[in-house]
């Protein structure tokens, strides 16, 4: 069984573009874990496949239980992804990766997961704002947020708490690194 993949970096350093050509290179390799939420199915999702879809008294028992690697709340919705749901796509023989921010790493970090961690680096904090800036997705406050936020998560990067650090430069030379440290065992 592959051990799950823990992808983190900061915001606008590329994760998304790199995945997104692992994924278009590899399509059945990899599976994703399924989330549980609180929130009514919509038509056509199935419980199990799109959610994990339970009532707020069960949400909060698994929270209690310890169920959880992380869970958020969002316009009155209980959304979380389980050890569990993660275990499953190992069984089911792909290579889960989570796509997650220095809490999730932490929190993994916390379970039985065993998971392997792979840090995305920008080349440095201006290649950053400028990255951010050109996907023209952002204020200037969210902007700074995140710049904040990436600060943290370089300082969290230094101490060392991941297996493989990836700096995306050159956005090739990162796809091929990071698909070394994927496909390693
Ligand atoms: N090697 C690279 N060189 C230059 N630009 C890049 C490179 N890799 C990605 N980009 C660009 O940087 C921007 C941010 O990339 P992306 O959205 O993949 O980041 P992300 O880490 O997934 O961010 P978020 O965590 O906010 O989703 C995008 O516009 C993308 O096209």
């Amino acid at each position: 069984m592959s051990r799950p993949i823990v992808v983190s970096g900061p915001s606008g350093t590329g994760k998304s573009t790199i995945l997104k050509k692992l994924f278009d290179e590899f399509p059945n390799a990899f599976g994703f874990s399924v989330s549980s939420t609180t929130r009514k199915p919509r038509e056509g999702e199935v419980n199990g496949v799109h959610y994990n879809f339970v009532t707020v008294e069960q949400f909060q028992q698994m929270i209690k239980d310890g169920k959880f690697i992380e869970w958020a709340q969002f316009s009155g919705n209980y959304y979380g992804t389980t050890v569990a749901s993660v275990k499953e796509v190992s069984r089911a023989g792909k290579r889960c990766i989570l796509d997650i921010d220095m809490q999730g790493v932490k929190a993994v970090k916390k379970t039985d997961l065993n998971a392997r961690f792979v840090f995305v680096a920008p080349p440095s904090v201006e290649s950053l704002r400028d990255r951010l800036t050109g996907r023209g997705t952002e204020t200037p406050e969210s902007l700074e947020k995140r710049l904040d936020a990436a600060t943290a998560e370089l300082e969290y990067a230094e101490t060392g708490a991941h297996d493989k650090i990836v700096v995306n430069d050159v956005l090739e030379d990162a796809y091929q690194n990071l698909k070394d440290f994927v496909f390693e065992e």
